[in-house]
């Protein structure tokens, strides 16, 4: 576990407090000393009083006013030290839950595409905000444990220095052992992780709402569960089975501790008998030592803690550090064009990170302003890898994605962005309402309602929205009250009023008219060019009836262009897209 990496980061959720919280910890280790020692004071005078004496009431007054004055500042500074940790512990959560988002919100898209790094991010966000203060208040409690441990050892060298020994002779096999299994648990922890996800991959289909229909309609839902419970109760097992071995052992080593309790006892009460030591001495080894035994359980159980909860913070740390793979510009980033003349893919080859082959193998076309350019292809041809790279999520492996003649690479990426309006296969179903769905397009600037109204005219989303009594301000989907669900072609184009409401000059239109109905489609296509207002639309669909619109199209097969030109041209061609669309149209009726 990397300490200082936790403790940079208290300092940096809540500058000095952390040296507060010590420093309480520290008195309250101090004062609890010195009550302990009070008392022993307070019984050694009870045993030596002279009757009658005034002087000796005087002193038990003294001590017994001191005892009780030391035991409430005692509990005072306990109590707030305890809100201090407390406090610094929700500090940290949200501190920790802001870095985590904010790194979540920058990764490049290679990350959550592989599944490693998407582990990672996972297991940080899993471990949820609160594992670093968790570990930072077991730190805190190990230390007042420490503290304390130094107290009463100190309580019992001023007994007897022979004590100390005695007892740890006695003490430490138990600390040990449960060291050596709480190490043990942690790596059979790190070892079962592939199977602890696996079965929350179970849970998680089981439990949530996008798979519940699939799942009763094949009525998987005891295969399911089942398999989830054989994961757990093997992990139960096993976790079971180190936990017993532990249990054998400790149960030796603390009857071990108990009988060193006893000749502690002994040798001290002969100490009593030879006057070496007094009766006040014999009531602080009573009151002190099952302190300590109590104080080395916690230590042994906050290392245990500390262990356990090391494996999530890793993972907060990790994905802290993932470095961008997405090479910014080196020196200052190129001011972006006012004008999107043309995107140009040059000789453009790419391969995923991870994969073995290439997915695009030199590419070259070209997307000149104002025009409709399709790309089509069968599925698996590379054709949404390739709009990744137009709206640079990924850098090609060779050659150049190029803006106006310059790189995209030296522009900044987010700067870049802007002039792409996309609606992906996988759109998104935002649970705002209608209003912000579109808004969500363009939020650089302040809300333009009557331009959010014509992109919904556009697309065809305004007449389900104007069909509902709050209009824009209904809350799409079910996920929040009074939302209103509709269906997965209306929500399509919600999507598509978002990219036409962008301020792109570039919109990409990646298959985004597949869950609409004919006449919604041909709607769409029919007036396209009027709806771009002079923007550029790089559509991509499997239907012949909206790549007939496109001024070029590029066809894709296997990752590389096989063939391109303007519809009547590749019909003409009778090449792989002819062939593709008339075998289509044989097959369905007249
Ligand atoms: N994140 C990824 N990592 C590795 N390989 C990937 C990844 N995404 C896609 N691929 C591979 O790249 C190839 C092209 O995928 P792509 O999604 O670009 O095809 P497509 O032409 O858009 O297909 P479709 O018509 O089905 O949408 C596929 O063979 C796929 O296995």
């Amino acid at each position: 576990m990397n300490l200082s990496k936790i403790i940079a980061l208290v300092k940096a959720s809540s500058k000095n407090s952390l040296y507060l919280v010590v420093l309480f910890i520290l008195a309250e280790s101090a004062v609890f000393f010195t009550s302990l020692y009070l008392l022993k004071k307070l019984v050694d005078i009870v045993a030596h009083v002279q009757q009658h004496s005034e002087q000796s009431y005087r002193q038990i007054l003294i001590y017994v006013i001191a005892a009780g004055v030391a035991g409430v500042v005692y509990l005072m500074i306990r109590s707030y030290s305890a809100y201090l940790v407390e406090a610094q512990a929700a500090r940290v959560a949200e501190y920790v839950n802001e870095q985590i988002h904010t790194r979540a919100v920058n990764l490049d898209l290679s990350f959550y595409e592989s599944p490693s790094y998407y582990d990672t991010l996972k297991r940080a966000m899993d471990s949820g905000a609160e594992r670093p203060s968790l570990i930072i208040t077991t730190l805190i409690e190990l230390l007042k444990n420490a503290a304390s441990l130094a107290a009463v050892g100190a309580v019992l060298i001023l007994i007897n220095w022979m004590l100390l020994p005695l007892l740890a002779l006695f003490i430490l096999p138990t600390l040990f052992v449960r060291l050596h299994y709480s190490k043990k648990l942690n790596d059979w922890r790190i070892a079962q992780t592939p199977l602890e996800r696996k079965s929350a991959y179970y849970s998680t289909l089981i439990t949530t709402d996008t798979a519940a229909k699939e799942i009763r309609a094949y009525d998987l839902g005891n295969y399911l569960k089942n398999q989830f419970v054989a994961i757990r109760k093997t992990l139960m097992k096993e976790k079971l089975a180190i936990n017993l071995k532990r249990t054998r052992l400790e149960s030796f080593t603390t009857a071990m501790s108990n009988i060193g309790v006893f000749v502690c006892i002994g040798f001290i009460a002969l100490k009593t008998v030879s006057g070496e030591t007094s009766a006040g001495d014999i009531t602080l080894f009573l009151v002190a030592f099952p302190q300590s035994f109590t104080i080395l359980q916690n230590i042994a159980a906050g290392i245990s803690l500390l262990f356990q909860n090391s494996i999530y913070v890793n993972s907060i740390f990790e994905l802290l550090e993932l470095k961008d793979r997405l090479s910014e510009p080196r020196e200052q980033p190129a001011p972006l064009p006012q004008q999107g003349k043309e995107l140009v893919l040059e000789n453009v080859s790419f391969t995923y990170p991870h994969a073995a082959v290439p997915t695009l193998k030199n590419i070259n076309l070209s997307i000149p302003s104002g025009r409709i350019i399709a790309i089509a292809g069968l599925n698996g041809a590379g054709k949404s890898t390739l709009i990744k790279l137009l709206c640079r999520l990924y850098d090609p492996g060779s050659g150049k994605v190029l803006l106006n003649g310059t790189d995209i690479r030296n522009y900044d990426a987010h700067e870049f962005r802007k002039m792409i309006g996309v609606v992906f296969q996988d759109f998104n179903r935002y649970s705002f309402t209608a209003a912000e769905n579109i808004y969500l397009g363009n939020i650089q600037a302040p809300f333009d309602e009557r331009r959010a109204k014509e992109a919904a005219e556009k697309s065809g989303a305004a007449t389900f929205i104007n069909s509902f009594p709050k209009q824009y301000d209904t809350v799409m989907g079910r996920l929040f009250e009074d939302g209103q669900e509709v269906s997965i072609g209306q929500w399509q184009k919600l999507a598509l009023a978002r990219c036409f409401y962008s301020d792109a000059q570039f919109l990409i239109l990646d298959e985004a008219t597949s869950a609409l109905d004919a006449a919604s489609e041909s709607g769409l296509f029919d007036t396209l060019r009027e709806k771009l207002d002079n923007r550029t639309a790089i559509v991509i669909s499997h239907r012949h009836s909206s790549l007939k619109h496109a001024d070029y199209i590029y066809f894709l097969d296997g990752g590389t262009i096989v063939e391109q030109g303007t519809d009547q041209e590749l019909m003409a061609l009778q090449g792989a897209y002819a062939k593709l669309f008339t075998e289509k149209d044989l097959s369905t009726p007249q």
